[in-house]
């Protein structure tokens, strides 16, 4: 699993390289300019110029060394420092000095020539040490790059675009878009999280002598990326020797007329994801409905009508024994006492359990039920029932979504799986887990119903939280990833994933 540092903890990474392994502060930024000039190198166009634009921090150092590089390989670079030059760092200066050496000077911003198509434009402006808006000199210089890039040059950012934050991935609004973003050591959220994922372009993550051991220094709490390796050794391989009953049972509470496509999804989702044996348990008049969707769906009619609420407790109950997972929520029908009833089930269970859709809207109205699970409990929000659940915008959430993923999850001690563009999990210890899989072709209905029977089934084989979690949004973008080859991101509908999922499982050797 890649860690995902903030500023504070390059700065600990930093501190523990030299403390480790004597690695120089000037070392690490002669590796980090040294990939930058290879990066630049390698999207310029032949004969293309170079413009190292460079800030006063040690963001400015790296474009510094940088440009010594790529003098020294024969190229045409212009190099201008923007800001007051007297603020440089120690290292900067440095730097500063060699380039000089080496026969070239900064110049005035003012004074530097056009940049188009087959230059390319180096951002070392501002790196993880921005604090506020660009401003003056610096946001000229910000729109100077927006233009040269709208004529043809291409943008190589040192370590985070300029204008971009570190740690919370928003941009300011004035905020350099680059081609290729280098990032040192570590990737760091801006390069993991939207929107500043995007403003990054490609991202290319370099070794620059900051050193396995010294991340082991670094402290707070980390953000994880997963990969496909970390996903795939969860799920154990299938033995020869086993039957239905190795592979649990999982209740759906989900569908209503109207919505039983729903609960089908949930169900075939954790059938196509190995689960033993899967049960949907609905209202009467539904049930029949979701079971014609396939053979493979067993049932339960839940006596009484209408919205779920208190009387059903008993039934339900009932409807858990002997099962090994429990996931409710899409299209049931919600009432006033739904969330009470959901709070009672969880109380009186311990099988692990997923909430989503309106399982999620109705615990909303008082989160303190999720309080009384005796189970482990898995949430799964897009940003608009995550605005719900926390009782803000979903501007805010999608603002500030690690803190809001983070503090749910602590707060209420449960698995909090925060879906959109990289989406994330986060666990009740505090960890948080990025990942990298997924489209927006999933932006679609019923993509949730899937990812939340595939958070049933391995919850079922005997999986924990979170790596269950984790593992079942990894797969689920993968399948997405898959399906959207096939269809395109248009034409991509959510039982497509049902199909790739099994090319997932196939890929995993599962
Ligand atoms: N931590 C590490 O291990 C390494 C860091 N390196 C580089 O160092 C960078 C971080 O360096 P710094 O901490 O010096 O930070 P930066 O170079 O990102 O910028 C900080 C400087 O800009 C000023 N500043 C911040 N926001 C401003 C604004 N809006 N307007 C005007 N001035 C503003 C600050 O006062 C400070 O002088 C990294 O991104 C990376 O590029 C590399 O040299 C290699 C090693
Ligand atoms: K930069």
């Amino acid at each position: 699993m890649q860690r995902v540092l903030t500023a504070v903890q390059m700065r600990e990474a930093e501190a523990a390289a030299q403390e480790h392994h004597g690695m120089p502060s000037g070392l690490l930024m002669e590796n980090a300019g040294r990939a930058l000039a290879d990066a630049a190198r390698s999207i310029a166009g032949p004969g293309g110029r170079f413009t190292v634009l460079c800030g006063p921090g040690n963001n400015g150092g790296d474009g510094l060394v940088a440009a010594r590089f790529l003098l020294e390989g024969g190229a045409r670079v212009v190099v201008s420092l923007v800001g007051d030059t007297a603020k440089l760092t120690a290292e900067s200066k440095r730097n500063l000095q060699a380039l000089e050496g080496f026969g070239e000077s900064p110049r005035a911003f003012e004074a530097l020539p056009e940049a188009g198509a087959g230059d390319v434009v180096v951002d070392a402006l501002f790196g993880t040490g921005l604090r506020r808006a660009p401003e003056g000199a610096f946001a000229d210089a910000i729109g100077t790059v927006a233009r040269w890039r709208r004529a043809g040059a291409k943008v190589v950012a040192a370590d985070v675009p300029s204008g971009l934050q570190s740690d919370t991935a928003e941009p300011f609004p004035l905020c350099v878009e680059a081609d290729v973003t280098v990032a040192f050591g570590f990737l760091k959220p801006a390069h993991e999280l939207e929107p500043g994922a995007s403003l990054c372009g490609d991202v290319r993550r370099v070794d620059i002598g900051l050193g396995g051991e010294s991340a082991r220094a670094v402290s707070g709490a980390e953000l994880l990326r997963v990969e496909e390796k970390d996903a795939r050794e969860v799920i154990p391989a299938r033995r020869a020797d086993t039957h239905k009953g190795t592979y649990g049972h999982v209740l759906v509470v989900a569908g209503s007329s109207g919505k039983t496509g729903a609960a089908a999804m949930v169900a075939l989702s954790a059938l196509r994801s190995g689960a033993g044996l899967v049960t949907v348990a609905t209202r009467a008049e539904a049930l029949p409905w979701v079971m014609a969707h396939s053979p493979e769906i067993m049932g339960i009619a839940l006596p009484g009508e209408g919205p779920l609420g208190k009387g059903d407790l008993e039934a339900l109950k009932g409807a858990l024994e002997g099962k090994d997972a429990l996931v409710m929520g899409p299209g049931i029908p919600r009432g006033p006492e739904t969330g009470a009833l959901i709070g009672d089930l969880l109380a009186a269970v311990d099988v692990p359990a997923v909430l989503d859709a309106d399982a999620l809207n109705a615990v909303a109205e008082d989160l303190t039920v999720l309080r009384r699970a005796k189970g482990p409990v898995l949430l799964t929000p897009h940003p608009g029932e995550m605005a719900r659940l926390w009782g803000r915008t979903t501007k805010d959430v999608q603002q500030h979504r690690v803190g809001v993923a983070l503090n749910m999850a602590t707060s209420l001690n449960v698995t909090v799986v925060l879906k959109g563009s990289r989406t994330l999990i986060a666990e009740p210890g505090g960890r948080v887990f990025i990942n990298p899989t997924g489209n927006a072709g999933m932006a679609t209905g019923g993509t949730g119903d899937v990812l939340s029977g595939v958070c049933g089934a391995l919850l079922a084989q005997g999986i924990k939280l979170p790596r269950a979690a984790w593992t079942a949004v990894y797969a689920h973008g993968l399948a997405g990833d898959l399906a959207a080859k096939r269809r395109g991101l248009m034409g991509l509908i959510a039982t497509d994933l049902l199909e790739d999922l099994g090319s997932v499982w196939v890929r995993w050797g599962r």
